[in-house]
């Protein structure tokens, strides 16, 4: 993927950013077995000031990474990143200050105290000005219907009392830029619907950027015009959530309603009945297409009573894009360990022949070449990345 242009609005920029982990596994009583797992794999974009941005994928595609980086709680192995102008790793406290975090599946909150107290305390470490903290607090309360939650101990509230505690204690001291890691996990619909309005409304008002990861696709739908899709480290889609019917070849379903029951329509492809229930049969067809041409056969030849088009479920979408991509790896995989089978054997004959060719024509020097050629080509010492230690 191409290297986006830095802009004037850009507020976080990522320029072929890339985590690598070193892990040591134990693979025998005294046998430990170094492999690196590369988490993050040059991944560029930027997002604007104000951006609510969707960043999805499967589990273990780089997401949670991607936000300590963006956090400076790791360092990146390659790569340049900023946030408001800041070098999150280098600048950690100072970034502190612009950034709120929220992390669905455990809490930034004091578990045995009350929530009020929490909230005292991030007045205290973020040194917020008194009014501003009041203010804040205030309209956090109203917003996200606190009130008669600020005197009970965290550990008594449920998760998504929790999570609106969350979500205000992030936002107490007005960070610019809240990363939101799962906001809604776990929650009932009722509970969803207030966090995902307030966050809405807090954009509305505070031109907050946002960058949220989650596995439900509503919250996305709902809050974001951008999405960005991450998979094995890899950027592999970044655009309006509704490109991805595009990208991820979608198709679309005419639901047909005839006078009676009929074997299935003959329609041309690649258009094709895919049920038949009755009088009412349901066609597939890309949804990059428009419908038009196949209602107008569909009229003129057959008895038709009433039709609808049904859109394709992004989630369908999705999990088709994550299932081609795994597939092609697992291609990959394959053809890979064929030539490593192969490999050694066809290899030494190949040199073999080589060398017989080389000796017939030009004797020693030609020999001494090749040999040079060789030692260059095995790459030793070559593309050693940075490399952090963490297990
Ligand atoms: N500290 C670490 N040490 C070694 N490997 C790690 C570490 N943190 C993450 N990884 C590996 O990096 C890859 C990406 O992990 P990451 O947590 O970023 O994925 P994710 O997209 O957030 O997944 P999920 O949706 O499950 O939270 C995984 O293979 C994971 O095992």
């Amino acid at each position: 993927m191409d290297v986006p242009v830095a802009g004037e609005g850009d507020f976080i920029t990522l320029d072929r950013v890339e985590k690598v982990f070193d892990v040591r596994r134990k693979t025998g009583f005294l046998r430990r077995e170094r492999r690196q797992v590369r988490a993050v794999d040059s991944i560029s974009f930027r997002v604007a000031r104000g951006e609510m941005v969707g960043y999805i994928g499967p589990n273990g595609a780089g997401k949670s990474t991607t936000i300590k980086m963006l956090t400076g709680i790791l360092t990146p192995s390659a790569g340049r990143l900023r946030v408001a102008g800041i070098d999150p790793s280098r600048e950690r406290t100072r970034l502190a200050h612009r950034i709120g975090v929220v992390f669905g599946q455990r809490t930034t909150l004091w578990w045995d105290l009350p929530l009020i107290d929490s909230y005292r305390l991030v007045h205290r470490m973020y040194r917020i000005p008194d009014r501003r903290y009041r203010e804040n607090l205030e309209r956090m309360t109203d917003l996200l219907d606190l009130g008669a939650l600020l005197d009970v101990p965290v550990r008594q509230l449920s998760l998504g009392q929790r999570m609106r505690g969350d979500i205000a204690a992030a936002l107490l001291h007005d960070p610019d830029v809240l990363y939101l890691d799962e906001p809604t996990i776990g929650l009932d619909v009722i509970s969803k619907t207030r966090v995902r309005e307030f966050l809405r409304q807090v954009n509305a008002e505070r031109n907050t950027t946002v960058l949220l990861t989650t596995h439900d696709l509503q919250d996305i739908e709902q809050l974001c015009n951008r999405v960005m899709v991450i998979d094995h480290g890899r950027l592999m889609y970044d655009g309006p959530l509704a490109g991805l019917h595009e990208v991820g070849e979608s198709e679309r379903t005419l639901v047909v309603d005839l006078e009676r029951e009929l074997p299935p329509l003959e329609v041309p492809a690649p258009a094709r009945v895919v049920r038949v229930d009755g009088p009412r049969q349901w066609l597939a067809f890309p949804a990059s297409q428009s419908a038009a041409p196949l209602v107008a056969r569909i009229a003129a030849e057959y008895p038709l009573v009433d039709l609808s088009v049904r859109e394709p479920d992004i989630e369908a979408v999705i999990a088709k894009m994550y299932a081609e991509k795994a597939e092609e790896r697992a291609g990959q995989k394959a053809e890979q360990r064929a030539e490593e089978r192969a490999g050694p054997k066809a290899e030494q004959r190949a040199e073999e022949r080589a060398g017989q060719r080389a000796e017939e024509r030009a004797g020693p020097k030609a020999e001494e070449r090749a040999g040079e050629k060789a030692e260059e080509s095995t790459g030793e010492g070559a593309g050693e990345n940075a490399r952090e230690t963490l297990s």
